[in-house]
């Protein structure tokens, strides 16, 4: 595991996003797997930025989502798929049929996994994976408890992410209690994981991932077990690693 400390959440964004541009002026073609979240916002900012002073392009680009809410059309304010499309799709040159996001409106949600999960293997897998933590240590929408076999599948919301995510949403009863997510294996087929995290309340997940064991109950430990994972983590996000325990 590759640690990258960074003074604040600016620099973060915009080392990812380095590394992002240079797999896509490596391989023109590379599949991109992308994260949602407040997390990856300055990310995608800084990759705009780049795109719009010339240096990428995202023609031959293909994107594979981790996951979706349930219940929620596309054009949702609060669906993932839309924004995707605000943040990112809209504003440079990809291919809107080569971006993919879980279907969470399907009315077979078991089918759409499995569906999901093809396209995983025919798209991809991601030559880079972008993920985000949850304060309890959910990677996508992976709850503690979910297997590290775990294909793409439906999830329940546990009351902490979905209070969490709460901030986006008028109402909490409007926050969804279902999703659609890549598994943990679906997660590790990437060749590259590049995992950010900012802020103080990160801090201990950070912790745990670094410090603890491969645990199911803490879903981004099973991100140990990756051959190429790099965590972009600022100051806040870094401040319990040096208190070993
Ligand atoms: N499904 C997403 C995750 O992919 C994301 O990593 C997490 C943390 O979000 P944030 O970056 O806003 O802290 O939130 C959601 O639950």
């Amino acid at each position: 595991m590759e640690v990258i400390v960074t003074n604040n959440y600016e620099e973060l964004s915009r080392k990812a996003a380095e590394i992002i541009d240079s797999q896509l002026k490596k391989e023109p073609a590379s599949v991109l797997g992308l994260a949602t979240g407040s997390t990856p916002l300055g990310t995608y900012k800084e990759l705009v930025k780049s795109y719009e002073k010339g240096q990428t392009d995202y023609n031959g680009v293909s994107t594979l989502n981790l996951d979706e809410y349930v219940g929620l059309s596309p054009d949702h304010h609060q669906s993932y798929r839309c924004f995707m499309d605000k943040h990112f799709f809209d504003l440079i040159n990809i291919r809107k049929e080569n971006t993919y996001v879980p279907d969470g409106r399907a009315e077979d949600l078991a089918e759409e996994s499995s569906r999901y999960e093809q396209i995983i293997d025919e798209i991809g897998p991601p030559d880079l994976q972008l993920l985000g933590i949850g304060e309890n240590g959910h990677i996508g929408f992976n709850e503690p408890g979910t297997s590290f076999e775990s294909g793409t599948h439906v999830v329940e919301l546990t009351p902490s992410t979905r209070q969490a995510n709460a901030r986006f949403f008028d109402t909490m009863e409007e926050v969804p209690t279902y999703a659609v997510t890549m598994g943990i294996q679906s997660i590790h087929k990437s060749k590259r994981i590049i995992l950010l995290a900012s802020g103080k309340h990160k801090a201990e997940a950070i912790r745990q991932l670094i410090y603890g064991e491969e645990d199911e109950q803490f879903p981004a430990s099973s991100l140990k077990g990756h051959p190429d994972l790099t965590l972009i983590v600022d100051q806040e996000a870094y401040a319990l690693v040096n208190e070993k325990g």
